[in-house]
């Protein structure tokens, strides 16, 4: 964790607090996670039940900020879109792999495809194993356990071996352990964003729960911002935290009213 104290966030606690209300006047960006921060969890990834209103709020607030909101999701920009909609929000897919500015824009991949290898020993892997998942993405392969916990140490050793042989990054989020090409995390994505136009000058909010999310944290930090965890309190460079998923849907939707 690091320890700079240019950040908005109160110090001398060790319970982080709630953070004060979105002003969408300010000149602020908002970057959202998607698994845990915008849906709930759920068993498998297409289990997930989103929220009806949830494309009209994130619509209605990327109006309200002239489009300086960005969904920043491990998943695919193609599974969000298959979940969301298309909308015409930014998006980072893929751990910041994928890059798509708005809806109109094709989406951009900034690394190599996962070798095929790699996907096809994963493959192979998860077949010969209950309760395990293969998610294939753009850019990479995730590995589910969460119907299989017992299963947690075989799957973190193929990873660390593919990893090691294949030169890829090994990146673990909740019951879940995912391969893919180096070069690109939440942060980089966060930092790309930053640099455009559109969202240059603002100042930046990042709301997640996953420890993946610790990467744009650690970003919005240093462009001054508000890094908001959400879910049980860990260790996190956050500064506020919300405690699930209701409770950013209410903060969000308090922005509009
Ligand atoms: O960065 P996020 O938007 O939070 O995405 C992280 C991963 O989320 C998904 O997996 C997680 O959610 C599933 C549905 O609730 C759950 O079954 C799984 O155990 C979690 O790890 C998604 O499937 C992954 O691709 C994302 O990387």
């Amino acid at each position: 964790m690091t320890t700079d104290t240019n950040d908005c966030r109160p110090a001398g606690r060790n319970a982080l607090p709630a953070p004060p209300p979105l002003d969408c006047s300010a000149n602020c960006a908002l970057f959202l996670d998607f698994d845990g921060t915008l849906v709930d969890i759920a068993p498998q990834p297409d289990a997930i039940a989103v929220d009806p209103a949830l494309p009209g709020l994130l619509d209605a607030l990327s109006t309200r900020l002239d489009g300086r909101l960005a969904i920043v999701s491990g998943r695919a920009v193609a599974d969000l879109d298959r979940h969301l909609g298309k909308l015409d929000v930014a998006y980072a897919g893929s751990h910041g792999g994928e890059f798509r500015p708005s809806g109109s824009d094709a989406v951009e991949l900034l690394a190599p495809p996962l070798p095929r290898e790699a996907e096809d020993e994963v493959r192979d892997f998860v077949s010969h194993s209950e309760g395990l998942l293969a998610e294939a993405k753009p850019l990479g392969i995730a590995m589910h356990y969460r119907a299989a916990p017992a299963r947690e140490d075989a799957v973190l050793e193929l990873a660390s071996e593919l990893s090691a042989r294949l030169g890829l990054e090994m990146k673990r989020g909740k019951m879940v352990v995912e391969l893919l090409t180096p070069g690109s995390d939440k942060g980089s994505a966060v930092a790309r964003f930053m640099d455009m136009e559109q969202f240059r000058d603002a100042t930046p909010l990042f709301l997640g729960d996953d420890v993946t999310d610790e990467d744009a944290f650690e970003i919005v930090r240093e462009h001054g911002g508000t890094a908001i965890l959400v879910g049980e309190e860990r260790e996190s460079a956050a500064g506020w935290r919300l405690s699930g998923v209701g409770e950013v849907h209410r903060w969000l939707k308090a922005a509009l009213a």
